[in-house]
């Protein structure tokens, strides 16, 4: 089988290691073409033209680890429609466009590969078509960014500086190009995005209330400490009736749960089938290895005749009331709080009852008189 790499960076480049180094000839699997706008030297694979891939009839798989939207887009429909099985690990694009891909892959007979889109190593996208074989997936829920999970942890072990361990995860190649979407939260609702139109069989709204961890300090650590809570950054996701909600913001849980236990650059997302009950996945979320392990799983699936099938005909709606919640909320704006936030300990007021879209209005609220407000919602059964 050969195959095309566009985009040969941290994930591409692991790729590449793993199917030219450490795979074997016996695998059955060629790099034959890199695209990128850097070359290797001496690498006569290298190239910048979309249309050396599209129009080589040789090629059967492209992997897209390009990241962004343009021209990954374009490149992505353009390979799909000259008949190549597509791999990526761009969750931007995939959240963008789901729809627009998945029929032009339908209408050209390939297959459209995720597994590394979300989740980094662990295989998630996997077990969420998996599960779906036999049950209802009622609701999923946990980490699943790397770089934000590094941060929090060095921070809770070590007192580490938030923007020195920031640049740790993207020098190990944890983080995003833009790694405002790993502490603000927007990879995490992208990957959420494409979880959840798989999980449920809907497209996903993009109206996700989203926060992240960018106001995160070492005195809340310690706050959340005395209290026997650690904090993580979480996506929820949940089914009822024909109702759905997904919701990303860091969340303050018991510190004997796996997830406030999950260390470094590592994932813990679980799900929650009609029969299997909860499902937990654990493993290395992020990085240049563990994610090419995912893509050339999924290589090796296209290989063996596997093509995904993606279901989006259920109608639910898109709504927040299946998800009310207690959020916590650290800040000097004590005035601008709404009624009912009370005081669990000096700075720190925490509201029950809310939805998400209302608590994160409120966040918005008191961050124009404190921009160092910090909010997180806290943990119970979803
Ligand atoms: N780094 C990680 O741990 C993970 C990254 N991802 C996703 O994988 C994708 C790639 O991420 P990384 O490898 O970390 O990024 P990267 O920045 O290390 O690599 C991207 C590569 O694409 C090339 N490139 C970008 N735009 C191009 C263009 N217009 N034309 C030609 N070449 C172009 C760059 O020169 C670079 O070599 C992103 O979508 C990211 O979200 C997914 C899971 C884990
Ligand atoms: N930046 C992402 C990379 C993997 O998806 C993360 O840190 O999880």
């Amino acid at each position: 089988m050969n195959i095309a790499v566009m985009g040969c960076g941290t994930v591409g480049g692991g790729v590449v290691e793993i199917i030219d180094n450490r795979m074997g000839e016996n695998s059955g699997l060629r790099v034959t073409r890199i695209l990128d706008k850097i070359f290797r030297e001496g690498d006569n694979r290298f190239t910048s033209e979309i249309s050396d891939i599209t129009n080589d009839d040789t090629i059967d798989v492209v992997v897209e680890s390009m990241g962004g939207i343009e021209p990954a887009h374009s490149f992505i429909l353009a390979a799909l429609n000259a008949g190549k099985h597509i791999v990526t690990s761009n969750k931007a694009v995939v959240s963008q466009y789901m729809k627009e891909f998945v029929d032009a892959a339908n209408n050209n007979n390939v297959g459209l590969f995720l597994e590394a889109t979300a989740g980094g190593g662990v295989p998630w996208i996997h077990n969420l078509m998996r599960v779906k074989r036999i049950d209802n997936i009622t609701a999923f829920s946990g980490i699943i960014n790397g770089t934000s999970n590094f941060i929090i942890d060095k921070m809770e072990r070590e007192g580490s500086d938030f923007n020195e361990t920031l640049k740790l995860a993207q020098e190990k190649g944890y983080a995003e190009a833009n790694p405002s979407a790993d502490i603000d939260g927007d990879d995490v609702k992208a990957k959420s995005m494409i979880s959840a139109s798989i999980a449920f069989n809907t497209l996903c709204s993009d109206e996700i209330p989203t926060s992240g961890i960018r106001n995160l300090t070492i005195e809340d650590i310690e706050a959340f400490k005395e209290m026997g809570m650690r904090v993580r950054m979480i996506t929820r996701g949940k089914v009822e009736g024909n109702k759905y909600y997904v919701t990303v913001e860091p969340q303050v849980c018991a510190d004997n749960t796996l997830e406030a236990n999950t260390p470094g650059y590592f994932n813990t997302v679980s799900l929650t089938g009609e029969t299997i009950g909860e499902l937990k996945f654990f493993g290395a979320g992020a990085g240049a290895l563990p994610t090419a392990n995912a893509i050339v799983q999924d290589i090796l699936d296209c290989k063996d005749g596997k093509r995904p099938v993606y279901d989006f005909s259920r109608t639910l709606e898109f709504d927040e009331t299946i998800m009310d919640s207690s959020y916590l909320f650290r800040t000097k704006a004590e005035r601008a709080l709404p009624k009912g936030a009370i005081m669990i300990r000096p700075g720190y007021f925490e509201i029950a009852g809310k939805y998400p879209a209302e608590a994160h209005k409120i966040a918005e609220g008191l961050l124009v008189e404190d921009p160092t407000t910090f909010m997180a919602s806290l943990q119970k059964t979803i």
